[in-house]
């Protein structure tokens, strides 16, 4: 047993005699050794690399900072890898560019500059390295487990607010977007690619959400104009604490699938990017949204793929997922 699981059942052994870990010598002198299953952590697997703060924390509060993880070196070769697609010197195959709203509505003509998010950038090798970096890896195994998929990925470069708010990000739970489960088995890990503060819009997270349900989502009323697919949480309590995510460049942060959460207008004159990708246990299966709160933006990304691939009803909302995920560790099973 590890040092940390060792600590574990200290403190559990402290708190609740009942969920100690069992592990005995039988008769014939042979260990026997129960897995060891803390009813109380649900959340994280033991593989001695969160301190035991780290996974109550992530437990309590559906994330956790892990401060300085990619090396600056990584995140510039990122940054360069960025600038070569908006430049359009690399089009990477199936990668999504979506422009700010305020922007894609003028007559305004739009530079590299004016990319708000590009999306599945699998195809990209250079960015996909993110979602291989082995001091990241360790970290998603924590969650999901041994064999992981990269199932979405981001890199996101919040722009200058025009004036109109658009550059927020509503409220919202990941988990909306995605037609697998469990759920628990799903982790997201968010990278700065610089410092992002709350003048530039740094994340906001209301702690303890995850332990909720997926609400229902659709778009805020917002008078500036709202981002395409930037579905809000309908009805969230206003008086839940929330707390502004600064960090650094390098620093990443793990989050539930249901931590609700978004980020707030960019007030600089800089771009502020992150990059970042959700992973999944590939333990997972697909379901089907029909006549779930999720119908909603199964129809956009109809509507989106139709328009973009010619795609027809043949093509399911789950298999635009089967064929952006990709195996990162272990073995591909039901994604
Ligand atoms: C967990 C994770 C998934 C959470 C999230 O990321 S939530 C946000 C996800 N958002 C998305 O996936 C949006 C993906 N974006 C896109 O598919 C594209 O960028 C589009 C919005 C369809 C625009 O495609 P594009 O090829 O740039 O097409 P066009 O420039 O010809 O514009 C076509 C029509 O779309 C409009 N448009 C462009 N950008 C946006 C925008 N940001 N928000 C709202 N509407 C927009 C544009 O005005 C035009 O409208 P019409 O002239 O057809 O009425
Ligand atoms: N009506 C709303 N519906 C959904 N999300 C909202 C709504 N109003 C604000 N938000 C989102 O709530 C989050 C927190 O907003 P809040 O105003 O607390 O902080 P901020 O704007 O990020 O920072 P600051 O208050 O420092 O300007 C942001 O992600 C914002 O986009
Ligand atoms: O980087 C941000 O502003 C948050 C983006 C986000 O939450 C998302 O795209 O799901
Ligand atoms: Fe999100
Ligand atoms: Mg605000």
């Amino acid at each position: 047993m590890s040092r940390a699981a060792d600590r574990l059942k200290a403190v559990l052994n402290h708190l609740d005699p009942s969920l100690a870990c069992v592990r005995a010598s039988n008769t014939s002198g042979q260990t026997i050794t129960h897995t060891y299953q803390p009813h109380n952590l649900r959340y994280t697997n033991d593989n001695d690399l969160l301190s035991l703060d780290q996974r109550l924390f992530y437990e309590k509060n559906g994330f956790v900072v892990i401060k300085n993880l990619v090396s600056k070196e990584d995140i510039d070769r990122f940054r360069g890898a960025f600038e070569r697609i908006c430049r359009r010197e690399v089009s990477p195959p199936g990668l999504l560019v979506m422009r700010d709203v305020a922007i894609a509505n003028s007559e305004f003509v739009p530079d590299q500059k004016a990319v708000t998010k590009i999306q599945d950038y699998q195809e990209d090798p250079e960015l996909f390295r993110y979602c291989t970096l082995p001091e990241v890896l360790q970290y998603v195994e924590c969650f999901v487990g041994e064999d992981i998929m990269a199932m979405h990925t981001m890199l996101i470069n919040k722009p200058p607010d025009a004036g109109k708010k658009t550059s927020r990000h509503p409220l919202h739970q990941d988990l909306h977007y995605f037609p697998f489960r469990p759920v628990d088995k799903i982790v997201c890990a968010w990278t700065a690619m610089e410092r992002i503060t709350r003048q530039n819009g740094c994340l906001v997270v209301l702690p303890g959400t995850h332990t909720g349900t997926l609400k229902e989502h659709d778009y805020p009323e917002w008078e500036g104009g709202v981002n395409k697919m930037y579905h809000g949480v309908r009805d969230f309590d206003p008086d839940l604490p929330r707390v502004h995510l600064e960090m650094e460049k390098g620093d990443t942060v793990f989050f539930h699938p249901l931590l609700i959460h978004g980020s707030g207008m960019n007030q600089t004159t800089g771009f502020r990017k992150a990059i970042s990708c959700h992973y999944a246990s590939a333990h997972c299966f697909y379901i089907d949204v029909k006549d779930t709160t999720q119908e909603n933006i199964e129809e956009e990304v109809r509507q989106i793929a139709e328009r973009k691939y010619g795609m027809t009803d043949a093509i399911r909302f789950q298999d635009t997922w089967a064929l952006r995920g990709r195996l990162v560790k272990g073995e591909r099973v039901s994604l």
